[in-house]
């Protein structure tokens, strides 16, 4: 579990990008941030693995503060997805896969051997173990960059927006290998976009923000679309536009909840990972 208590985080610039933000993200779980550009999602992620530190308030990891843990070893306990993959251009991909366990100690011929394991996992082409990043599609660097987040099968996994770089048909494809992953993998997710239908898509609770990370609304995503708790949710999630009148389906064994244009909007959060 992970837990915000009375976070803020101003800039030395002046700029408060994270005003008084508590939460708690379950594990297990996918938690995803949305909200408008600005409003503090990549700052409340960065949080979690030091990469920006808290002006005020505490950020425990099970129970356990982060500021009193070395920002160096937390790192490399949490993986780390990031929007165009941020793998190393001079690298290949079972290199860059490799990167942070080899960092870590573990033998080359070790790493070497997980990362062609992970490149199952995610759907890539052992072929492609010693091509470069420059020799892949988008998608397929996405995909590296996910092994490369899952290497040293951490408990808790960022990802800040992994798809946003890819065409839609990719970007579909995508986000349905994570839920599948998930369903497998049972990480605690915590995943930032500013995609409201891919937040009702991936999450079990999904947290919609507004400037300076104020919560407008967090819940299941049938819970938000049942009941928006404001008229900026309402806009937010399109809900004043009279498009969502929401039913359930089954699809693939997991109970999803349709729009009224038969667009999955959101998995009901007993279809979790058991
Ligand atoms: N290192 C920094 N120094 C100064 N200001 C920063 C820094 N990082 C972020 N900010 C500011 O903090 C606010 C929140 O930024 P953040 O990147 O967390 O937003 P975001 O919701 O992730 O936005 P986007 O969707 O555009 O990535 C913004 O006003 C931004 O300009």
């Amino acid at each position: 579990m992970i837990e915000f208590r009375s976070i803020s985080k101003t800039f030395p610039g002046g700029t408060t990008a994270v005003d008084d933000f508590s939460l708690v993200i379950p594990s297990h779980r996918t938690t995803v941030f949305v909200g408008s550009s600005g409003c503090g999602k990549t700052t409340l992620l960065r949080m979690i693995n030091r990469m920006v530190d808290a002006s005020s308030g505490d950020l425990e990891i099970d129970g356990e503060n982060v500021a009193r843990i070395d920002p160096v070893r937390l790192r490399r306990r949490i993986g780390y997805v990031m929007q165009n993959s941020g793998l190393l251009p001079h690298r290949t991909v079972i290199d860059n896969i490799a990167t942070v366990p080899r960092l870590n100690g573990v033998a080359r011929t070790v790493a070497h051997a997980r990362a062609l394991q992970l490149m199952d996992t995610v759907g890539l082409d052992r072929l492609m173990a010693d091509r470069y990043p420059s020799q892949l599609s988008g998608g397929q660097q996405q995909r590296v960059g996910v092994a490369r987040g899952l290497a040293v099968d951490p408990n808790i996994l960022l990802m800040d927006e992994p798809f946003g770089a890819v065409d839609p048909i990719v970007r579909a494809e995508l986000q349905q290998e994570l839920l599948r992953l998930q369903r497998e993998l049972g990480k605690t997710v915590v995943f930032v976009t500013h995609d409201i239908d891919e937040a009702f898509l991936l999450g079990d609770q999904v947290v919609i923000l507004e400037k300076g990370a104020r919560i407008a609304q967090k819940g299941t995503p049938a819970e938000i679309l049942a009941n928006p708790a404001s008229d900026f949710v309402a806009s937010f999630i399109g809900a004043d536009r009279g498009k969502r009148a929401l039913s359930i389906r089954e699809i693939d064994g997991a109970r999803v909840v349709v729009d009224a244009d038969g667009t999955v909007a959101g998995r009901l959060v007993e279809a979790g990972p058991s």
